[in-house]
């Protein structure tokens, strides 16, 4: 018996040791990639390659690709190539490199080669992961979606969501002192999009425990498993697929499934038509019809999925950017002001209403917002992936098909060749005389080319409506609470900062 045990035992070491052996050496010869290529690169360490253990990330992905982007650029490097695990990443730092790939030679970097799964997972097949044809036609579609006449069209459930956020401030602060800003934020923000995209009405003030809210937070943070699923799918999305592995959770695609498919069928069946994305979607469905008189312009699932990218891009980027852009006034009193002034003014004009041309009028607040979006970007670094051989422009270097390249946007916006001075807030540098001297492809916070987002106007119109409620009616000062210098969260995807940010607020007389 004592024999047998032992004998299985060593087997089993063996069978390890030879696994072991055998990954150490394909990663060894796969990581000779950039070495053969003739491009600068970053020495690989087995397993993770140029990356740190993801279980126990020291650093968010972004800033570990702005510590790769500062590393290269102190060497003068014009580009670097990187290894997630043992797969090349390609990383372009300069300028014109970056144009030429998001712009010029879009054609060849038209996917942005991450996962997405059409039949295991229906949901990640959006508009933000899809490929190739079916992303050209799908955002030729959808785009009208967002024309500023659609925003109008919308704008009236922003100011409801805004009357929420201020009955809500009201409420908090005559109770307790400080507020977490960055939940109220994210409130405001679910209840923004919870209606624009699924016309549902979910009050997240009065009920914190709504279901959007709860699965929007359970997308966001991924939990054990899914961090590694996460990382095996940004590494290789095709690995992921065979294994059919999924990425949204079970529970949360169960609940945005059932939600959308009784909301359309709601729509349908009582003819009730509502000013939202929802609707936009359901219009383009309809748009062609079978014989049967069905709508087949986008299935089922191609609906649904564009609902649910409009959420999850939609809710966190706006959140984010009016979180910092709140801690940042909070710590520069005078730029505070400075905007608050400007509201006043603005509103005053239009009889103390917030609406779409009162908000296009506060140039101010815009350029607050663009220095939030440089120095905090929402989403720190881009991907495309090459889809046919690429000569570097003035170089024999050719970028293999398939290539995963990674543009590191939370670098360029914090590099003080572009950006002097970068960990200063300074709103001035988007004044229209400062921008016009700005280089282009320099600052990203929505990326650029055909493939940059769509919902830009949104979300800045939303990230407006929120400070210009908060802003006219309180005053915001930093608490003692919020831990400064701000750490950024290292298993967010998004930028976000551990912990929360405690600001006082106190009540002005708005005019
Ligand atoms: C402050 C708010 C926002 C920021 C900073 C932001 C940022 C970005 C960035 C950086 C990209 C990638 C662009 C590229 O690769 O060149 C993107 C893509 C996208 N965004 Fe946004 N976004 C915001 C708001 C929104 C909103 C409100 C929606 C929808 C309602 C939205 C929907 C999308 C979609 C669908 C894509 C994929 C576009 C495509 O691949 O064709 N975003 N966003």
């Amino acid at each position: 018996m004592a024999f047998t045990l032992e004998t299985f035992f060593l087997n089993v070491l063996a069978i390890i040791l030879t696994i072991l052996i055998g990954l150490y050496t394909y990663f060894k010869w796969r990581t000779k990639h950039w070495k053969r290529i003739g491009i600068p690169y970053l020495e690989p360490i087995f397993p993770f390659g140029s990356l740190n253990n993801p279980i126990v990330a020291a650093e968010s992905l972004g800033r570990q690709y702005q510590n790769f982007y500062n590393t290269a650029k102190a060497k003068r490097h014009k580009h670097v190539g990187i290894y997630s695990f043992a797969v090349p990443m390609y990383m372009p730092m300069d300028i014109e490199l970056i144009k030429n790939i998001m712009q010029k030679d879009f054609d060849h970097f038209v996917d942005r080669g991450v996962y997405y799964n059409e039949v295991d997972d229906p949901l990640s097949a959006h508009l933000f992961s899809i490929e190739g044809a079916k992303w050209r036609n799908l955002r030729v579609k959808l785009t009208p979606t967002f024309t500023s006449g659609k925003m109008k069209m919308m704008f009236p459930i922003l100011v409801e969501s805004g009357r929420q956020l201020k009955e809500a401030m009201d409420a908090a602060i005559e109770k307790t002192q400080p507020v977490d800003i960055k939940d109220f934020a994210a409130r405001f923000t679910t209840n923004v999009i919870g209606s624009c995209a699924f016309g549902i009405e979910c009050n997240c003030f009065k009920d914190p425990n709504s279901e959007f809210r709860k699965f929007g937070k359970r997308v966001l943070l991924p939990q054990g498993l899914d961090i590694v699923k996460a990382m095996v799918a940004l590494s290789s999305p095709s690995l992921t697929r065979s294994l059919r592995l999924t990425l949204v959770p079970k529970e949360v695609s169960e609940f945005f499934m059932k939600m959308i498919s009784e909301t359309i069928n709601y729509r349908e069946s009582s003819n009730v038509v509502r000013k939202d994305f929802m609707q936009l979607l359901i219009d383009i469905k309809n748009s062609v019809k079978d014989d049967k008189g069905n709508g087949i312009g986008l299935t089922f699932e191609d609906l649904a999925a564009q609902a649910f990218v409009f959420f999850v891009a939609g809710y966190e980027t706006s959140s984010t950017t009016m979180t910092f852009c709140l801690f940042e006034l909070a710590s520069n009193p005078d730029v505070q002001q400075k905007v608050r002034e400007e509201i006043q003014e603005v509103l005053a004009k239009y009889n103390g209403e917030i609406t779409y041309d009162a908000l296009t009028e506060m140039k101010y607040m815009g350029q607050v917002i663009d220095e939030t979006l440089r120095k905090y970007p929402p989403i720190m670094f881009l991907n495309r992936k090459c889809v046919e051989p690429y000569r570097i422009p003035d170089t024999d270097i050719v970028i293999e098909k398939d290539t995963v390249v990674v543009i590191p946007i939370l670098g360029i916006h914090r590099d003080p060749e572009y950006f002097p001075d970068p960990e200063r807030f300074d709103p001035d540098r988007f004044s229209e005389k400062n921008r016009s001297k700005m280089t282009p492809f320099t600052y990203l916070p929505f990326g650029e080319g055909p493939r940059a987002c769509i919902g830009l106007r949104f979300g800045v119109m939303q990230t407006k409506v929120g400070l210009a409620v908060l802003l006219r009616n309180y005053k915001f000062s930093l608490n003692n609470k919020t831990k400064t210098p701000l750490k950024l969260d290292p298993f967010s995807f998004f930028m976000s900062i551990e912990g929360d940010i405690w600001l006082n607020a106190e009540q002005v007389s708005s005019k």
